[in-house]
């Protein structure tokens, strides 16, 4: 059995959601795969606890009903210790970042991403801001930088995986860097927000705008500023993550075209319907002459387009290819259980290694 000590950053909706799927898969690891996981720190916005044996997932869920912060455990809470310390602080093999998204500064989740990395600890990303902003300095900090002569096998360097970051549980990166191997991709259509592809199937149907963005933030679908969900920011991250990661084109937010959803209405919803078409928040990357160029923008799509067809609970992507033809996922997800899931998934891609 080998056993991996986990260091979890953000105990909300995705952490809480790890902490119970560390606890209902656990028999499972062991028989399958010979992985236990042990919580060795934890964190969230009012301090960490550190506890080498291991924390309870049980305890911590308890504790976050509450309304409590975990620094209230006793013994192994500490207030006011940020995340980036914990790391200097602890032995641990793996760090799981699942806090909030900030895209002007990438923190707290840069720094510490960045200071596990250098520590030599593996990362495993739910949040999008650290990729978004500087892909490709975490890129070269781990497995996933060029084989340079000065950087040597990227194999010997810690892993990062962010499966997560690219549409919950949507294995959009997975197709495109591994599934598509050996094919030039040539356009990729993609529907990475859940928020919003809830809130305009939900609008069509005649809720308003209002009430459908409360019912994805009470999913806890919605990100801890919702405004980065409506407005296109959320979206513009992950296709700038999935420019980076398989296309293979260094890119940022900056390089994006960005328009969110705020200024459609049931109108223009059902207009799209009665000729045929229905509207989504489209990540499109288009190959013009070398390179992709990306936007996120409300987009009519005939009714037959893979796309267009999903329901309030999908996203999907379509990845147009040379020699592979045309390759569609989709992903139905009512909860955030499916996004711990893909960090889960990404924890056993290292165990793999
Ligand atoms: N929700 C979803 O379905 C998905 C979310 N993601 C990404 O996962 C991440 C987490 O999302 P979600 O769980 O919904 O967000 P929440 O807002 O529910 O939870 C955020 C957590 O981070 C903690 N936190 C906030 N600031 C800090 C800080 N400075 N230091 C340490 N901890 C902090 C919060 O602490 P406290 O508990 O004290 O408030 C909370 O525990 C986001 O980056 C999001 O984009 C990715 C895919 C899907
Ligand atoms: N707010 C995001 C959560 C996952 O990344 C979404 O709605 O898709």
């Amino acid at each position: 059995m080998r056993t991996y000590r986990l260091f979890l950053s953000g105990l909300g909706n995705v952490g809480r959601s790890f902490l119970a799927i560390m606890q209902s898969q656990a028999s499972l690891l062991a028989r399958r795969y010979g992985v236990a996981l042990r919580l060795v720190a934890a964190a969230d916005s009012g301090g960490a606890a550190i506890y080498a044996t291991g924390l309870d997932p049980a305890t911590i869920l308890a504790l976050k009903q509450r309304g409590q912060s975990i620094a209230a455990l006793p013994e192994s809470g500490i207030f006011g210790i940020a995340p980036v310390e914990v790391i200097q602080r602890i032995e641990a093999d793996i760090l799981l970042e699942a806090t909030p998204v900030n895209l002007k500064t990438g923190q707290p989740g840069l720094d510490t991403v960045r200071a596990a990395l250098r520590r030599g600890m593996h990362a495993v990303l739910a949040n999008k801001g650290p990729l978004a902003l500087a892909y490709t300095e975490l890129a070269d900090l781990s497995d996933m930088g060029e084989a340079t002569e000065e950087r040597g096998d990227p194999r010997d360097w810690p892993a990062l995986r962010f499966s997560a970051c690219v549409g919950g549980a949507l294995p959009t990166i997975a197709i495109g860097r591994r599934d598509l191997a050996g094919a030039t991709i040539v356009r990729v259509e993609a529907v990475l927000n859940g928020t919003t592809q809830g809130i305009l199937r939900a609008m069509e149907q005649g809720s308003s705008y209002a009430d459908a963005l409360a019912e994805m933030q009470r999913r806890g679908l919605a990100e801890t500023d919702p405004s980065l969900d409506v407005e296109g920011w959320d979206a513009a991250s992950k296709l700038t993550i999935l420019a980076n990661a398989v296309l293979r084109q260094p890119t940022t937010l900056a390089d994006v075209a960005v328009r969110g959803i705020t200024d459609l209405t049931t109108g223009d919803l059902r207009a799209a319907l009665d000729r045929g078409e229905r509207i989504v928040l489209l990540c499109l990357a288009e190959r013009r002459g070398g390179d992709f160029h990306l936007s996120v923008q409300p987009t009519s799509l005939p009714l037959i387009h893979p796309l267009a067809r999903m329901s309030a609970d999908e996203m999907g992507v379509v990845y147009y290819t040379d020699i592979t033809g045309r390759q569609t996922a989709t992903t139905l997800e009512t909860d955030p259980t499916p996004t711990a899931a893909a960090m889960l998934r990404d924890i056993l891609d290292i165990a793999a290694r």
